[in-house]
């Protein structure tokens, strides 16, 4: 086991690039078994969730092809073969496999998926719709059990609105007879990405993006090639360290419409932040003034934001109010952040932060999911001293070569191997 070990107060200046984005790469993944041939995604992060997700087409039959930053899958010699239990455990999108394995055998046996802890994640609209298109679908044993004769077009709502669900019944219709039409569906750029790929696979898709989606089936799709857009949320978590500790950064290949909201608070609070078509400046601040923010499905506030930017208020003058609307539970990170000296506390679905007092020390902290890592690392980087972060499996899940970007901006930041005690310590927490 490793920690991350960052020596903290040294001001960041330069240029970041931003990679694929995780949330579209794990479903366009396993998009690729709906295909009848070869099918290559680029500009894909490395990152473990993606390893993970390849692996699993591999254990299902497929043949992949990792080059560089292209993943070429062939969907030839896949089979519907149950995954109860390993791999699938191990990330939240492993539920995608359902979606695309339903549509393209009709039956699935997948286990229950894993990912962050935020509290509850219920996976009921995804079912619901799966049933809507004509699956018999029951839960043994923590394994999900999907079967159809046939797929049929339905009309679905959603009483919750879902990026997964959406993205998991756009799989499991595209092949499905006849018309699907998912209302209240989410409208992440995400979904947009995994449409794209889809109907360059020859799927009928209208209204990715907006909250009903159209969808005709079609009886077979074809192989293609396909880019992932840039990570909205890795764009984000480093605009809010450059907010923290920037003279000048350049945040590289983004889609700067997709971070309006994050945007619009860091203006808020006195950050200077500037736009061009592909790239975000932030320049240096020095006074960040408190503001509250609100998390919201797409285009308000991502949830998947809320933890660096709670770690960013610490610095704040001022007193602010972050909710989280999305996951209730999702401050797992405040505990840690206290360790550092913040003053936060937790009420309900809400963190309240007197922000501007004494700097964060550096201190001994646990990442206890991907978000909350990344909270730790701004944290750890406006810190006086040394913060050393465990838990690195789960930043690995969302971030591509963290330390090496972090570097090229100027931080003081290295990995190290964990004593045996160390590991104990972690373990028994
Ligand atoms: C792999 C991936 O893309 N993960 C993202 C995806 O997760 P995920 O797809 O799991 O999140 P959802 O959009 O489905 O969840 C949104 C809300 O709906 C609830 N819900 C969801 C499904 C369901 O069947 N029933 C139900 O009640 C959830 O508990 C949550 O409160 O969107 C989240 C919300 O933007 C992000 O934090 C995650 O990074
Ligand atoms: C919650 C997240 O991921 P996942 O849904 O894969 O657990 C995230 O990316 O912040």
């Amino acid at each position: 086991m490793e920690k991350l070990l960052i020596e903290g107060g040294y001001p960041l200046e330069g240029k970041v690039n931003i990679s694929g984005a995780k949330n579209s790469a794990v479903a366009l993944i396993p998009a690729t078994i709906l295909a009848d041939s070869e099918v290559t995604i680029d500009n894909l992060p490395k990152i473990s969730d993606v390893q993970l997700l390849s692996e699993l087409l591999e254990e299902i039959g497929g043949k992949t092809d990792l080059n560089g930053d292209s993943l070429t899958v062939y969907p030839e010699n896949m089979f519907a073969m149950p995954l109860p239990n390993g791999r699938v455990k191990k990330l939240r999108a492993s539920y995608y496999l359902m979606g695309a394995m339903l549509g393209k055998f009709k039956k699935a046996v997948i286990g229950l998926p894993g990912g962050c802890n935020l509290g509850p994640r219920p996976i009921d609209q995804h079912i619901k719709g799966f049933e809507a298109l004509g699956a018999r679908v029951t839960n043994e044993q923590g394994a999900i059990y999907l079967r159809a004769d046939e797929l049929r077009g339905a009309k679905i709502y959603l009483d919750v609105v879902s990026v997964g669900a959406t993205i998991n019944i756009m799989l499991a219709a595209v092949k499905a007879k006849g018309r699907t039409i998912i209302e209240n569906a989410a409208k992440e750029p995400e979904i947009i990405d995994v449409a794209t790929l889809l109907t360059s696979m020859g799927a009928q898709i209208k209204g990715a993006g907006t909250n009903e989606i159209r969808i005709d089936g079609v009886e077979h799709l074809h192989g293609c090639r396909h880019s992932i857009i840039p990570d909205r949320i890795e764009a984000g978590t480093y605009m809010i360290l450059a907010a923290a500790m920037g003279t000048q950064v350049l945040v590289d290949n983004v889609i700067p419409a997709h971070l309006e909201s994050l945007t619009a608070k860091l203006r808020e609070m006195g950050v200077h932040v500037e736009t061009s078509d592909e790239q975000i400046y932030i320049y240096n601040t020095s006074n960040l003034t408190s503001v509250d923010i609100k998390t919201l499905v797409y285009p308000g506030f991502p949830t998947d934001l809320q933890q660096p930017f709670t770690a960013l208020l610490t610095k704040a003058s001022g007193t602010s109010l972050v909710t989280d609307t999305i996951y209730s539970a999702r401050f797992k990170h405040i505990d840690e952040l206290r360790r550092m000296g913040a003053n936060v506390k937790v009420e309900g679905s809400s963190a309240i932060i007197n922000g501007g007092g004494n700097r964060l020390q550096g201190s001994k902290v646990r990442a206890s999911d991907l978000r909350a890592g990344a909270s730790l690392v701004v944290a750890g980087l406006m810190a006086d001293g040394i913060t050393e972060i465990s838990g690195l499996e789960h930043i690995d899940r969302g971030y591509e070569l963290l330390e090496q970007k972090l570097l090229g901006l100027g931080a003081k930041v290295w990995r190290e191997k964990m004593t045996s005690e160390e590991v104990e310590e972690v373990e028994n927490a």
